[in-house]
């Protein structure tokens, strides 16, 4: 499906000139700085174009999760504003409603943190949301079989899975919901190099922001970088 061909709540036919996403002067400060005027990242603003993939990388707590969390709007900013291109123009979270941004601007931790019962328990949970029920879903199961997850693990307690097979799972799910813009931190790091190549060419082939500490990875995937930077400055090639 494309920007071009969507409908729903929301779309109509969307100008495709316009950015998927726009990041505009996000500020973050890090949490229990002394004043709190130390910043994890400031002003930070990029557009992301339909089927860009910006690869964020920078040292360990640097502040990557946090910003992708920010654009998610499961963490608040100090400053900064976000907004997807639909058929209305450039709408904010607070013009379209948090729970349908989170829909469209979709996160997708490492793993799943701590999650009780079975895969196919989050996927009845993720059909149950009202924001879901309006939209075209992919089958899960068949993503995730493609990457080599076997049907029936899905029926098992997340905590029997290995790592990247919850890894794997977690990605499946976020794919059948068909969001806009995928926000990957480190999609792959439980997978072994062979199925990696396998969910990357999946991954690489949508609209997606993707932290990665792998340079080869990067190499594949990018269509630009954006680094952050210690002193809460960052760059964009
Ligand atoms: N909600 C928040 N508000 C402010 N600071 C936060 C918040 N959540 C985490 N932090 C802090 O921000 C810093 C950066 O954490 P973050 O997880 O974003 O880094 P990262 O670059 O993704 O690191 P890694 O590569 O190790 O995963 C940490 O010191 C963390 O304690």
């Amino acid at each position: 499906m494309t920007a071009a061909d969507r409908d729903g709540p929301g779309y109509g036919a969307v100008d495709v000139a316009q950015p998927v996403l726009r990041v505009k002067e996000l500020s973050k400060r890090r949490e229990g700085s002394a004043d709190d005027s130390e910043y994890l990242f400031y002003d930070v603003s990029f557009d992301l174009r339909e089927g860009e993939v910006m690869v964020v990388r920078g040292p360990s707590g640097v502040g990557k999760t946090t910003l992708l969390r920010c654009i998610a709007q499961l963490t608040q900013c100090e400053a900064g504003v976000c907004a997807l291109g639909t058929a209305r123009g450039l709408q904010s979270p607070a013009d379209m409603g948090v729970p349908l941004w989170r829909a469209d601007v979709m996160y997708v931790p490492q793993r799943p943190a701590q999650m009780t019962g079975t895969p196919l328990d989050l996927v009845d949970m993720v059909n149950s949301f009202a924001v879901q029920k309006a939209r075209n879903h992919y089958d899960p199961i068949e993503i995730a079989e493609d990457w080599g997850v076997s049907s029936d693990l899905w029926e098992k307690k997340w905590a029997e899975l290995s790592g990247g097979e919850q890894q794997r799972i977690a990605l499946a799910v976020a794919l059948s919901c068909d969001p806009r813009v995928l926000l990957l931190d480190e999609p792959t790091s439980a997978l072994d190099p062979q199925t990696t190549l396998v969910v990357e060419e999946v991954l690489a082939a949508r609209t997606c922001i993707w932290i990665t500490h792998d340079d080869a990875q990067e190499a594949r995937v990018a269509s630009r970088c954006l680094t952050l930077s210690p002193n809460a400055s960052y760059d964009i090639v």
